[in-house]
């Protein structure tokens, strides 16, 4: 049992079997380089597509697929698997775990699912409604499934909680995180025997509210360490506090500990979570645990009083780099916050730290803490005004994963600009069921349909590949793209990059310049970050395309300015001697229609209010969709009162993902928002018809009020 066993040992010695992808990113220090290199800088620009795999669900793809002797397993959105031959594409078998529709709602961002485990013989994953799922990774049949979420953890509407991050294994435990932070949750991570599927330990992340034993591997740091950094009176005590892992966990068998990414509070408002008081433990942080038992062992707290959603998250690398003359074994991590920081990896040292992305919610950290000194005008919720933050809920780096690679000995990072306008909800916290609870003004999270706020506004989006240096914290290049979310980063032995972007391109770069060697038209977004692995001696490269993820659903329309294409979810490889061939695609989406009369006594502000509270973050600010979930506005639900209550009010999509929302809103408030749509559709439907005609079909910059 205190073994690593066969495929424990396996990944630890990775890079002796480099055909194979074990683990979530490759190897157990996570840094996703693989060592192959029969693709290289002098050949990568004649890569042809190998093979690709259609998926049937079309909307956003996260998954890194693994590849275990030939066999490649990939998890796509709504949690499905597929094993497919990794040399040819061809489908082995799938597995469907049959989520249901209407949970689609209890997640902040679609229902993705970011990949898989894999352990002796049998194949990991959870699933948006909260099970983990073991499988025989010969036959797709299943071994075992489990709920990961307690009952009495939900706390009827009050709390909610998805699983989309990939689980991993060290020492024969899976170990499993989730996601609802913005809802109202309590994090917690669960660790299941990998052969029986029995809960071995539980880690809660942040306290009891009643400062109680829960029985779990958490108890005695919680209330010896972390209760006392929170209000006993907070709006937490209700919200659950938050602190979800909803991506990175990290066995390290160097340091023999398993380090968590601990997201952001819940509610996100700091003066009504916590009274504006303490440090708000362990949200922002990453924790070092056993991976046997669960016990605490170390913590360093990134965003203490966490007040803009910098989730800390995001992938944990564990590499070893000189440090003032010394080898020093560190964790290197690029947070939402936009610090990169060097932390030791047995001590949890704060070793450096410096901004790999503009910010000005800090003017830097502390030298020798590493806690960041905090420009007073970020405190919004304590203040009482308005913040425009950079980063902004989406942050400098997101789960798109980044690279290392020992040859340049620097880190590839998908960074981004994306701010947001935080304002405290007036009149005190109130939550809504069905609803984002925040804490936050929703008639503020989303940007007027005026010329001069958008094009203001996406003046500040950026999205490009950052090569950083992290032993001289300091940017060595960039390679600029269109716009923000752009998939994750893969650097090889050959010295490539590739990574694929928002607007359909796949990229081969020079790692040690940025050069462009080769780029191929996906036809959809690529948001997935890509893996390299070999069949038979040959070298392939492959990613998961499909648009998705909180960017384009919450942005909307602003979200096609990262470049304008339909989704065609799919899994596309490639290899030096490929000779496969896209079929033609559909690239004009959803196409204006002529909006019905409204009913212009509605009560248009309060529509938009319910729109942005429950509808905005899936369908889109501002009633625009960015391209993934149906634009209500050329909608046939908006035709009929009767017919969009059917919808909204009875649930009947909720097989497609559409839940009902007559908990949430009266029949009155479900038309005020139909009529909002009605209205946003007579708005904007001439401009989006005229910025169709050109030579292509696609809509250009016009459709968004904008000139560019
Ligand atoms: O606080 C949370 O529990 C939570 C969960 C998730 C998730 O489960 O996907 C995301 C976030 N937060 C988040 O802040 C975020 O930016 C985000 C982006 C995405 C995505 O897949 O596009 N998920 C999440
Ligand atoms: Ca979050």
């Amino acid at each position: 049992r205190d073994d690593q066993g066969a495929t424990g040992e396996a990944i630890i010695h990775a890079d002796d079997h480099p055909e194979n992808w074990l683990t979530y990113g490759r190897t157990y220090s996570e840094q996703r380089y693989s060592p192959l290199d029969q693709i290289n800088t002098s050949n990568a620009g004649n890569l042809k597509l190998a093979w690709y795999y259609d998926l049937d669900t079309n909307r956003g793809q996260e998954g890194t697929p693994l590849i275990v002797d030939g066999v490649m397993y990939a998890t796509t959105n709504w949690s499905k698997m597929k094993a497919l031959d990794a040399a040819t594409g061809k489908l082995l078998w799938a597995y469907d775990p049959k989520v249901p529709g209407n949970v689609a709602d209890r997640g902040c961002c679609d229902t993705v699912n970011r990949g898989a485990a894999y352990w002796n013989g049998k194949v990991y994953f959870g699933t948006f409604d909260g099970r983990l799922i073991a499988l025989d990774a010969k036959t797709g049949k299943l071994v075992w499934s489990v709920n990961t979420i307690p009952k009495d953890a939900s706390l009827g509407k009050q709390r909610s909680y998805t699983v989309d991050g990939a689980p991993r294994i060290a020492k024969g435990r899976v170990i499993i995180g989730n996601g609802g932070a913005e809802f109202g949750a309590r994090g917690f991570v669960s660790a299941f025997d990998a052969e029986t599927g029995k809960l071995d330990w539980r880690f809660f992340t942040v306290p009891n509210p009643e400062n109680k034993p829960d029985h779990a591997a958490s108890d005695s740091i919680l209330m010896s360490k972390a209760y006392q950094t929170w209000s006993p009176t907070g709006a937490w005590t209700r919200q659950g506090g938050g602190g979800t892992v909803w991506d990175s966990i990290v066995y390290d068998p160097v340091t023999d500990l398993v380090y968590l990414g601990v997201g952001n509070p819940s509610p996100w408002n700091y003066k009504y979570r916590s009274n504006g008081v303490g440090d708000n433990l362990f949200v922002g942080s990453i924790v070092a645990i056993k991976p046997e038992t669960g016990e605490y062992v170390w913590h360093f707290q990134e965003t203490p009083m966490d007040q803009w959603d910098y989730t800390s998250v995001q992938q944990i690398m564990t590499v070893d780099l000189p440090i003032n003359g010394q080898t020093r074994h560190v964790i290197v991590h690029a947070p939402k916050n936009g610090f990169f920081y060097i932390i030791d990896a047995k001590t949890g040292e704060f070793l450096s730290g410096k901004n790999y992305v503009y910010v000005n919610w800090a003017s830097g950290l502390d030298p020798k803490t590493g806690r960041p000194i905090y420009n007073p005008d970020a405190m919004y919720t304590l203040n009482g005004k308005e913040w425009y933050g950079i980063p902004g809920d989406l942050g400098g780096h997101n789960f798109a994963a980044m690279a290392y690679s020992p040859k340049t000995n620097l880190v590839y990072i998908p960074a981004q600009q994306v701010p947001f306008l935080y304002k405290s909800q007036q009149g005190g916290f109130k939550p809504h069921p069905d609803s984002w609870n925040l804490g936050l003004d929703m008639n503020k999270v989303g940007l007027p349909d005026t010329p001069e706020a958008k094009a203001a506004f996406i003046k500040d989006l950026k999205g490009y590949l950052l090569a950083w240096d992290p032993v001289n914290q300091k940017e060595v290049f960039r390679v600029d793209h269109k716009g923000p979310w752009n998939g994750g980063i893969v650097a090889t032995g050959g010295n490539v990059l590739f990574q694929g972007l928002a607007n359909g391109e796949f990229h081969a770069y020079d790692a040690t310049n940025g050069k462009d060697l080769y780029h191929f038209d996906a036809q959809s977004a690529i948001i997935a970050p890509p893996v390299v692995y070999s069949v038979n001696g040959k070298q392939y490269v492959a990613v998961e395309v499909g648009w998705g993820g909180i960017y384009p659903f919450f942005l909307g329309g602003i979200a096609r300015t990262s470049g304008w294409t339909v989704n065609h979810s799919r899994v596309i490889a490639f290899s030096l001697d490929g000779d496969a061939k896209l079929p033609p695609s559909n690239d004009k989406g959803f196409l204006p229609v002529q909006p019905p009369e409204g009913d212009k006594s509605a009560d248009a502000q309060k529509g938009y209010f319910n729109f942005q509270t429950y509808c905005a973050a899936c369908h889109g600010d501002n009633a625009e969709s960015g391209g993934v979930l149906p634009d209500l506005r050329w909608s046939g639900a908006i035709r009929h009162k009767e017919g969009f209550y059917n919808v909204v009010g009875r649930g009947a999509l909720t097989a497609f993902g559409m839940d009902r929302f007559d908990a949430s809103m009266n029949p009155t408030e479900i038309e005020e928002v139909r009529q909002f749509i009605i209205k946003r559709a007579q708005e904007t439907y001439q401009r989006e018809v005229d910025a169709r005609k050109n030579a292509n079909g696609t809509p250009d910059a016009a459709s968004l009020g904008i000139q560019q």
